[in-house]
């Protein structure tokens, strides 16, 4: 079976949003037709606080919910955390883990983002396994060696392919209006398809790429339909209806 499951373009709020915000998520609602339906999938990750209310906003519109992280336990003595069965119970179906900002503010080893990415799976959810290089690992030519030493650690060792997303994230890209060429794109998501293969098997093929780091509705274009992107991982842009949608545009 080799169906082609559609782009995914989602939004990761990351800590922006308060109730006024909820607006953009009814006119991303509005924006998303049946036809754009039918070519790509669109999810919107906002803050904890908003989860239960964007999700009565999303029924009915067939834009998923995600959580932006989880505790890899379903419960327990964990202040401040949340689980990926709470994010599901919250109306959730994806749930990023590993992003940078993690890795990097909270100290998140490979290892912990594989249990997180498998606590994801276990209530239900896709998770979305987030890695990249920094730009000095990029300038060392580590790149690729990073990013596959970073799968090969976080990737849940036993997983249906098609519950999966990774997402390539450059962290010098993240939210600083750089982004990488498109040929340096298509290198990296050739490389990680490889990898997911050699964890997989070919049911690697429905596992979705996205790229992410400083997409907006002007470099879409260029950067989604590099061969073996399937999608993207927007954040700034994604706080307004209306450049999301437009970057879920080019895919019409
Ligand atoms: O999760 C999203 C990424 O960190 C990208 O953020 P950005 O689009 O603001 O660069």
């Amino acid at each position: 079976m080799s169906s082609t499951p559609r782009p995914l373009v989602a939004g990761n709020w990351k800590m922006h949003g308060l109730s006024a915000s909820l607006g953009e998520i009814e006119a991303v609602a509005g924006g998303y037709d049946a036809a754009l339906r039918e070519k790509v999938e669109l999810a919107i990750c906002p803050p904890a606080t908003l989860l239960e209310r964007a999700s009565r906003l999303l029924a009915g519109a067939e834009i998923a919910l995600g959580g932006q992280d989880c505790h890899e336990r379903p419960s327990g003595a964990h202040t401040g955390d949340i689980s990926a069965e709470m994010l599901a119970d919250a109306g959730a179906s994806y749930v990023i883990v590993g992003h940078s900002e993690r890795r990097a503010d909270h100290g998140e080893s490979d290892a912990l983002i594989r249990a997180k990415a498998l606590a994801g799976l276990r209530a239900g959810l896709s998770p979305i396994v987030c890695v990249g290089e920094t730009r000095a690992e990029r300038d060392a030519g580590r790149a690729s060696a990073i990013v596959e030493a970073q799968l090969d650690g976080s990737l849940p060792r036993r997983a249906a392919p098609d519950k999966l997303v990774v997402a390539y994230e450059p962290v010098w890209a993240i939210g600083s209006g750089l982004t990488p060429t498109p040929l340096d794109v298509a290198e990296m998501h050739a490389a990680i398809r490889a990898r997911l293969v050699i964890h997989f098997g070919t049911g690697a093929a429905a596992t979705r790429i996205l790229y992410g780091g400083s997409v907006k509705a002007a470099n879409a274009a260029e950067l989604l339909r590099v061969k073996n992107v399937d999608g993207a991982l927007v954040g700034g842009a994604s706080l307004t209806a209306k450049e999301f949608l437009e970057i879920a545009e080019i895919y019409r």
